[in-house]
């Protein structure tokens, strides 16, 4: 597990993180999400070293992170950087050899990556002649190509069309699924909401919530129900304990802090007829996000 413990920097006496403290496990995949300079980029440099914080520590299975254990992160940073002249599987395998991999491993693990993702037919391509969604993937790959076992992923969604997004979020998945600890930033919230098992929001350089992501859902969530049904629920107004938020004939929206008044209202209205939909609203991220930010 990484623990980021009071990550703080500024730069030129403008703060840009104040105190950035939270987690990413093993075997999950955390999601990173800010508006425009909350310090997420920021962070992720400092994790990997790039930059250095002012104050704060960084934990890797409660050792202190240093640089030769940094040298096995995967990390996709925000400016890019593969050589746009060279091919990429031969970019991918000379990656993987930087990372200590042998030729035939190097070489095996630059054409599962090349196929997994898509590029089987420009594999002998250069960077610069590909779509740049086809780069975003080449990019993606050069973060895996050594099998790390921490991520570090700024923006991998950005450019990439829904296909190729679905394409990476099936990926990424297999990682997490086979023990790898993977942090990713993104603006797309519906993506964030689809693929993290744990999230992190951060405004203004410090972090808002953190913690799982279904647990951040019910926590926000309001006591709110939806009910839709094949006869007029009109008598739902006067129903004690709850109070109606939306209502047109067959359809309403109510309130209650009292499980058993929902289950008395579902249970009337099962009697009167069909009921088509009966359900807690739960808190989308986006809800969520607008809310802490
Ligand atoms: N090298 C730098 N010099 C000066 N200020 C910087 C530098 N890098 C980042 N900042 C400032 O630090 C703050 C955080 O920036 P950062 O790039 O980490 O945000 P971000 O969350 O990644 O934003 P975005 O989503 O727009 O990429 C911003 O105010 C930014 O202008």
């Amino acid at each position: 597990m990484l623990q980021l413990d009071n990550i703080s920097k500024a730069f030129g006496g403008r703060i840009a993180l104040d105190g950035v403290s939270f987690d990413v496990r093993d075997g999950r995949m955390t999601g990173f999400v800010g508006g425009n300079g909350a310090g997420k980029t920021t962070t992720m440099r400092i994790l990997l070293g790039v930059l250095e914080g002012d104050a704060g520590e960084i934990f890797l299975d409660g050792d202190p992170l240093g640089a030769q254990q940094r040298r096995h992160f995967g990390y996709m940073p925000e400016e890019r950087g593969l050589y746009p002249k060279m091919k990429v599987r031969e970019q991918l395998v000379y990656l993987a050899r930087l990372h200590g991999l042998s030729s035939a491993d190097a070489g095996r693990s630059a054409d599962s990556l090349v196929e997994e993702l898509g590029l089987g037919e420009r594999r002998d391509s250069t960077l610069e002649s590909l779509s740049l969604g086809n780069q975003q993937r080449a990019q993606i790959a050069a973060a895996l190509v050594h099998d790390p076992q921490i991520l570090v992923l700024d923006e991998p969604f950005s450019g990439l069309d829904p296909l190729a997004v679905d394409t990476v979020v099936e990926v990424l998945k297999q990682r997490a699924a086979s023990g790898a600890s993977v942090l990713f930033s993104s603006h797309q919230l519906e993506i964030v909401e689809r693929l993290c098992d744990d999230l992190v929001i951060i405004a203004e350089g410090s972090i808002r919530v953190s913690g799982e992501r279904e647990a951040l859902r019910t926590a926000h969530s309001s006591p709110r129900y939806t009910i839709t049904a094949g006869s007029d629920l009109g008598w739902l107004r006067a129903e004690p304990d709850i109070t109606v938020v939306e209502f047109d004939g067959g359809h309403a929206t109510f309130d209650t802090t009292e499980s058993a008044a929902a289950q008395r209202v579902l249970s009337r209205a099962v009697l009167d007829g069909d009921v088509t939909t009966f359900a807690p609203q739960r808190a989308s991220l986006s809800q969520i996000f607008r809310e802490v930010i």
